[in-house]
């Protein structure tokens, strides 16, 4: 398991350790021990698996509000999608900035993201599966969302958009008087 810190302190791309045989392939996708030395002290209370059928969809960009801010472990177990991240942590000299990474069945990668980020994808193939693992549970009262093409951010997504909730497709602009989240 080796972390890469993204250039968003605090969000680290996880490289699994596969072992191969005949058979396949066999490998850990969690360890308490090697998220401890990354810092990662929370338990994961949650875990969710969505399908997405359309390349070219989007979902996000979501996160919830403290005080049940939530720490994700996202991978993508099948197909292939940019994974997104953007910094909404009041204090962070990155604050507004986003990152993205492909994660797919085949790199088997997954995106650490901590309290304070929005997250989102596009998918890059058809019927892409992730799993997330949260370390808060689901809170539709405190959810938050920010808009997925919010120039202000300026999010590079690989291909025009295809599908996308309504929900998702209206989520606010970043308004000057959001100075971030308190996390
Ligand atoms: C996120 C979530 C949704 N739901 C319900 C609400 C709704 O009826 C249905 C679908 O919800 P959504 O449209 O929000 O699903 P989706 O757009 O896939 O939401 C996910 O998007 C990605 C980008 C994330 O980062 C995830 O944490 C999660 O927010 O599932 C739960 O019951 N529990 C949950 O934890």
């Amino acid at each position: 398991m080796i972390f890469t810190e993204t250039p968003l302190s605090g969000a680290y791309l996880v490289a699994l350790s596969p072992h191969s045989d005949d058979r396949g392939w066999f490998v850990r996708t969690y360890d308490k021990a090697a998220f401890a030395q990354m810092g990662h002290m929370a338990d994961w209370v949650q875990m969710n698996h969505s399908l997405t059928r359309q390349v070219g969809a989007i979902r996000g960009m979501h996160f919830q509000h403290p005080p049940h801010a939530e720490i994700k472990l996202v991978r993508c177990i099948a197909g292939k999608v940019f994974d997104v991240i953007v910094d909404l942590r009041a204090s962070s000299p990155t604050f507004g900035q986003w990152f993205g990474a492909e994660l797919s069945a085949t790199n088997q990668a997954a995106l650490y993201v901590p309290k304070g980020f929005a997250h989102g994808f596009q998918t890059l193939t058809s019927d892409c599966q992730l799993i997330y693992c949260h370390s808060e549970y689901y809170a539709p009262e405190h959810e938050g969302a920010i808009r997925f093409n919010d120039p202000k951010i300026g999010i590079d997504w690989p291909l025009p958009v295809t599908d996308i909730s309504a929900r998702d497709a209206n989520h606010p602009l970043l308004i000057p008087s959001f100075t971030g989240l308190l996390v």
